[in-house]
């Protein structure tokens, strides 16, 4: 389904993603572990088509990744993408009028088929009860599941999830890694899904991703990028290799702390 064949990214001089090659089919549910600013997020937006690679190419079901992005791929950013002013029911139903009419406005019919779509979305993410509520009255785990809900409007595929939960507390992060695994099952998506939390990588994912720079030039830091160092089938994978990844994320985020 996805074919990323040797693919580069570079911003200016900086080399961030360096031949990165790997196969996804469809309905695998993929976390990327890495450290602070190796290019994940610049990953995600590659596969969202709102960046684009300065070498190789990512293939959906044959044909590049459309340069924009379409309801086939659905965000989820640990930034809320909610509007203050719209209740928790008009900001889903305003993802479909976006997707459907670029102006924003559907009416009649089509309307109230969008507003009970909502709802019902709205009923899977947990949120029914807050529905004529607003954004601000949520909870940072509710607000989450509404960025999930607006997403799913849009009947994505390929669900792209960019440290969801890096901000909630550890009782709501497990409850989102439910909704997310049910959503993942019933929907049969396709799951990228970055996240700092090796654990959370290996609870949730078919497949673990471990983006690292393969070389490094202390002279001159920029001059490699990171690649898939560890490509490794999920729930069966030795202790011994994930202390290894743990070791080696801890201490590269300590040196970015420093
Ligand atoms: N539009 C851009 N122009 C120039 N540099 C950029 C741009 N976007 C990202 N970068 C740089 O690319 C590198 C990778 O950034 P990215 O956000 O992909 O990392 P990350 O692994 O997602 O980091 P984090 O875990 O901290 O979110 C960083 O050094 C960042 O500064």
């Amino acid at each position: 389904m996805i074919e990323i064949s040797n693919v580069w990214k570079r911003f200016g001089d900086n080399v961030i993603l360096e031949n990165i090659s790997a196969t996804v089919k469809e309905g695998e549910f993929i976390t990327l572990v890495g450290a602070s600013g190796c290019g994940k997020s610049t990953f995600l937006k590659m596969l969202l088509g709102t960046d684009s690679a300065s070498q190789g190419s990512i293939l959906l079901d044959g044909k590049p990744i459309p340069s924009e992005p379409d309801a086939e791929r659905g965000v989820v950013f640990q930034q809320y993408s909610v509007f203050p002013h719209l209740s928790v029911l008009e900001n889903v139903v305003i993802a479909r009028e976006f997707e459907k009419t670029k102006l924003g406005f559907l009416w009649g019919a089509a309307k109230k088929a969008a507003r009970e779509e909502a709802a019902a979305l709205l009923d899977v993410v947990g949120l029914a009860h807050m529905k004529n509520r607003y954004p601000d009255e949520l909870s940072g785990g509710m607000r989450q599941r509404l960025a999930i809900a607006q997403a799913l409007i849009l009947k994505p595929r390929i669900l792209l999830l960019d440290e969801p939960f890096g901000a909630l507390d550890p009782g709501i992060r497990a409850d989102m890694h439910e909704l997310v695994l049910d959503l993942w099952r019933k929907h049969k998506l396709t799951v990228f899904m970055v996240t700092h939390d090796l654990k959370e990588g290996f609870h949730l994912g078919t497949r673990l991703w471990v983006f690292d720079k393969r070389r490094v030039d202390a002279q001159a830091p920029n001059a490699y990028g990171a690649s898939i160092t560890y490509d490794l089938p999920v729930g069966v994978c030795e202790q011994e290799i994930l202390d290894e990844i743990d070791e080696s994320l801890a201490t590269k985020n300590q040196a970015e702390q420093v």
